[in-house]
């Protein structure tokens, strides 16, 4: 690996006055507050936490209740056969009203892409592939892959997941696609496709068969303070059954999908007390899932801001971005785009809630039929301009 970096590195670690200057236009990473990682052992060698008073007077646990929409209870009918239940579907069309339907919205969106180049961002778990109890077998199906690598095709498509880059590019399979790991804290792409020079947080990246890429990794310097704390996790939350802890390099989940609700206030404990002794990280709730993270100020709206910004595509006018995610996580996303008021967040959810995103699809199927809308009225000659991206290849570190 040759690392040909000549800037000091991102991140926001020390204590010292942070010249704002060396982080070139985002100069809105910030360290948040320092501490050495020391790591209190006693907690290991617990079986249960001291205490569970902390997870539920600072709403974890609330979180951790409202995380995902419960399954849906299937109701029968006299004959057997399920049927839907009405209430909630008067609250869910109720709710469109608000989030139109992007494929019921589907001319007046292409309307707006006339003459603008559309730029597509997508989260991968819960918006393209469905959501499942185990996280290995998150996979795509291979209609919704076919969809996806036709709208790369036609459009610059980017990928910004939670997930490690290198976990999310092995589920997803395409080249075409520009990927963004650990919630947009691990950004590559092609050194060609670098168009503004500002970004001096961005390395050169020279892999095993020479291809220049650049890697953006804001939080690079947390990546031994992120094994510590997966390894402890780990080791902690390994006798409650069901729980599961991921490593997504600059970024640890939790999940407790499987594990006994009786359990949550127990496993939420745990990583709070581990917490306690790392003030350089914070806790964000996603869909069953806790997720472990570097306090700097980057997220998955400033990932896209950047990818618009580094690949040219950030002129407002001729540029349509579109972003569709179903996690708390993608709100940061809908949110940039709603605020300078410069393209459509898509809301994937089958139940009613609050959101910064202008549209909504109901579920996965919803996401490859607007895809493949997508590529239908760009075989077609649609309304909006095409740009036909280099297949950006993809290299692993
Ligand atoms: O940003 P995303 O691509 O949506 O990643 C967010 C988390 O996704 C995965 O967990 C979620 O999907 C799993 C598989 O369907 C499900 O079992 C889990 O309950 C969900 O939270 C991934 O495993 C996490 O690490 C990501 O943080």
């Amino acid at each position: 690996m040759d690392l040909k970096s000549t800037n000091a590195s991102p991140v926001l670690a020390d204590p010292a006055p942070i010249n704002k200057s060396r982080l070139g236009i985002h100069s809105s990473l910030l360290p948040y507050s320092q501490s050495g990682s020391s790591f209190s052992t006693s907690i290991l060698t617990r079986k249960k936490p001291a205490k569970l008073d902390d997870v539920q007077s600072n709403g974890w646990l609330d979180a951790m209740q409202s995380s995902s929409p419960p399954r849906k209870k299937a109701l029968k009918d006299s004959n057997n056969i399920d049927i839907v239940s009405d209430e909630a579907e008067i609250t869910y069309q109720s709710w469109l009203v608000r989030y139109p339907s992007a494929l019921n919205s589907f001319q007046m969106l292409m309307d707006r892409a006339r003459n603008r180049k559309l730029v597509m961002f997508l989260d991968y778990d819960g918006t393209l592939s469905p959501i499942v109890d185990d996280p290995d077998r998150a996979f795509m199906s291979s209609e919704m892959r076919s969809a996806l690598n036709s709208v790369a095709k036609h459009f610059p498509t980017a990928i910004i997941s939670g997930r490690s880059r290198d976990k999310v590019y092995e589920l997803v399979g395409l080249t075409e696609l520009y990927y963004a790991g650990s919630h947009g804290m691990d950004i590559m792409f092609p050194a060609k496709d670098m168009v503004s020079k500002n970004h001096v947080n961005c390395v050169k990246y020279t892999d095993s068969e020479g291809k220049e890429v650049n890697l953006f990794q804001p939080a690079s310097e947390f990546l031994p303070v992120i094994n510590e704390v997966f390894r402890k996790l780990d080791e902690i939350v390994r006798d409650i059954k069901g729980a599961k802890v991921e490593n997504h390099k600059f970024c640890v989940s939790v999940h407790y999908r499987n594990v006994d609700e009786n359990s949550w206030p127990v496993i939420a404990q745990f990583v709070h007390d581990i917490l306690k002794d790392y003030p350089r990280l914070r806790l964000t709730h996603g869909r069953k899932v806790l997720e472990v993270r570097p306090k700097i100020n980057w997220d998955k709206g400033k990932a896209v801001e950047f990818l618009l910004e580094s690949l040219g595509f950030s002129s407002s006018d001729d540029v349509l971005p579109i972003y569709i995610g179903d996690d708390r996580t993608d709100e940061d996303a809908f949110k940039v785009l709603r605020e300078r008021n410069r393209g459509y967040g898509i809301l994937v959810s089958a139940v009613p809630k609050e959101s910064n995103a202008f549209f909504s699809l109901r579920d996965t199927s919803e996401v490859q039929g607007f895809l493949e809308s997508l590529v239908r009225m760009a075989r077609d000659g649609g309304t909006m301009k095409e740009r036909r991206p280099e297949p950006s290849g993809y290299y692993t570190d």
